[in-house]
């Protein structure tokens, strides 16, 4: 069976990663979501098993050493990791996957899975970014200004990624993603393979002499 599609949505912090992939999950049904596992507590509304697997450190480190994870990174002071079988499975029943993750654990993954398609989610501007990090409330200042330089330095790594998607509006940002996913989709379409074959398989016009 074909292989299902592993995309990876990164970018810096409160560049709308969470919102964006919320959205574009809400359109593609079919697309299927890693949750995470981490350490940082639950948000109000948040559920196990569903935006994330809540984890103690022992049991996060646990799963470091029984290679549960695919990637892992530490972040503003709290571990998210892949839990790896899930991403084994969904990609051998052919069923495409999401993985919204922060860019040290995203670049893990590209070594790991150079065939995947790694979308880098851009804010429109510095202001912007700074705004949606404070905008949120979520946070108290000294995690906003830990996030906010963080988030400086994780622009650096935009050239590691196949695609630079812009977030100004939540709606553009789901269009530019989908129509990335039908492209790469396409492009491994058997039938475009056996097409190029069928047309390699004509005489070059230099081999047919002119009547
Ligand atoms: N490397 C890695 N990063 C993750 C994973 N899950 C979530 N993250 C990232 O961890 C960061 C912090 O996530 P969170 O605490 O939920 O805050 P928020 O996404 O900024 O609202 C975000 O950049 C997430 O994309 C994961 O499994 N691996
Ligand atoms: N296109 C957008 N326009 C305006 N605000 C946005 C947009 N995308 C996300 N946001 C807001 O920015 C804040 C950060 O978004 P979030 O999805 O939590 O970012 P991340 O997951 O990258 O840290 C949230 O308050 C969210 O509502």
């Amino acid at each position: 069976m074909k292989r299902g599609l592993l995309i990876v949505l990164s970018g810096p912090s409160g560049v709308g990663k969470g919102t964006v992939c919320a959205a574009l999950r809400a359109r593609l049904p079919e697309l299927v979501y890693s949750v995470s596992a981490t350490t940082r507590s639950p948000r109000e509304g948040e559920r196990d098993g569903v935006n994330y697997f809540f984890k103690s450190r022992e049991q996060f480190h646990h799963m470091m050493q029984t290679d549960a994870l695919l990637e892992y990174a530490e972040y503003v002071g709290n571990y998210y990791g892949t839990p790896r079988d899930f991403v084994e499975k969904t990609l051998s029943e052919g069923k495409d996957i999401i993985l919204e993750i922060e860019v040290q654990g995203a670049l893990k993954v590209k070594e790991k899975f150079p065939e995947g398609i790694f979308v880098f989610l851009m804010p429109p501007s510095l202001n912007e970014l700074k705004q949606r990090i404070t905008g949120r409330g979520t946070e108290t200042q000294a995690t906003i200004d830990h996030r906010l330089s963080v988030a400086v330095e994780e622009m650096n790594l935009l050239y590691h990624y196949d695609y630079a998607v812009v977030n100004d509006q939540i709606d553009s940002a789901c269009n530019r993603i989908s129509a990335i996913i039908t492209a790469e989709h396409c492009k491994r379409e058997r039938f475009l393979n056996e097409l190029f074959q069928e047309f390699a398989s004509v005489p070059s016009a230099e081999n047919v002499s002119e009547r």
